[in-house]
């Protein structure tokens, strides 16, 4: 396919870190600064550098705020049968069918994960969308990670809170909690690979098992022992559960102000 990426910031620049690894498919970046891109990956500043129905694929990788703004001078790009894939938080298809038309459309939440080939995405396709539009682009996200199709918009919203704003929340989490390590003694690299090792080998135990969660974390609390003396605080009041409930709840609000 011939792609085209409308901004290469952070999403769209992990993105095509993993797809310029594969020659299948070429690939054009419009975007006002040249970031540093792969090899073979060619840019445009602006879209008069384009020719008229040049591209299968158009990826709105920019700011839902500007979708509105950009969004129009870049629709002649795309062929007639081509298909709009926007990895915008919140926007909606009618929101992008409102600037392109009646055109293949696929909202697509990927999570920043896809840097390292780890992320996850949620996919929805309008009605518009041929199967093998929509298995093609299944296929091209694939590559960035899993990707997992979704029957409503509303569905990519709720996934946008969860998997999509996840590694912030994450990032967070680890940023604290190496802190933690920090105060009781470490040094920040020694901090670091004790908790990074604990995550990932934690996540590995629970997905290769199949205990509940709840189960596992019984497993590892001794009796008045130091796991008991140290959840005590992390779970008092129910706050930690209240806490992340709040979080995800207002990421899905925000996604739906962003429509
Ligand atoms: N960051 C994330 O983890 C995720 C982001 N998303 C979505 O991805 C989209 C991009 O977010 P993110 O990558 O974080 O943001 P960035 O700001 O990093 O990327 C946006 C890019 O668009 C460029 N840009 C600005 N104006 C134009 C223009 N007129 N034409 C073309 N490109 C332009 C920006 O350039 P400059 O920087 O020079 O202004 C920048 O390179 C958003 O819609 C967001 O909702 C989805 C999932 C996860
Ligand atoms: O914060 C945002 O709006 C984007 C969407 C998901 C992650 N980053």
């Amino acid at each position: 396919m011939n792609i085209l990426l409308i901004g290469c910031g952070k999403m769209g620049g992990a993105m095509l870190r993993q797809w310029a690894k594969d020659a299948e498919n070429s690939f054009t970046v419009a975007d006002p600064v040249k970031h540093d891109l792969p090899a073979g990956v060619r840019h445009v500043s602006k879209p008069t550098s384009l020719s008229e129905a040049e591209f299968d694929v158009i990826l709105i990788a920019i700011k839902p705020q500007m979708i509105a703004d950009v969004l129009p001078d870049y629709v002649f790009a795309l062929k007639p049968d081509g298909c709009f894939v926007s990895i915008a938080a919140g926007c909606s298809v009618a929101t992008i069918s409102g600037i392109v038309g009646d055109r293949a459309i696929v909202r697509v939440m990927p999570n920043m994960a896809a840097m390292v080939g780890l992320g996850v995405s949620g996919l929805y396709a309008n009605d518009a969308c041929t199967e093998q539009q929509q298995s093609d682009v299944t296929a091209w996200i694939g590559q960035t990670g899993t990707c997992v199709p979704v029957d409503s918009e509303d569905r990519i919203d709720r996934l946008t809170a969860i998997s999509g704003s996840g590694p912030g929340y994450v990032f967070e989490i680890l940023r604290s909690y190496v802190a933690a390590a920090m105060d009781i003694g470490f040094d920040e690299a020694t901090a670091r690979a004790l908790v990074f090792d604990t995550i990932t080998g934690t996540v590995e135990t629970a997905r290769q098992s199949d205990e509940t969660l709840e189960d596992l974390r019984k497993s590892v609390t001794s009796k008045n022992g130091t796991t008991q003396a140290g959840l005590e605080q992390l779970m008092r009041d129910g706050q930690l559960d209240a806490l992340l409930h709040d979080t995800v709840h207002a990421a899905y609000a925000r996604a739906a102000e962003l429509k």
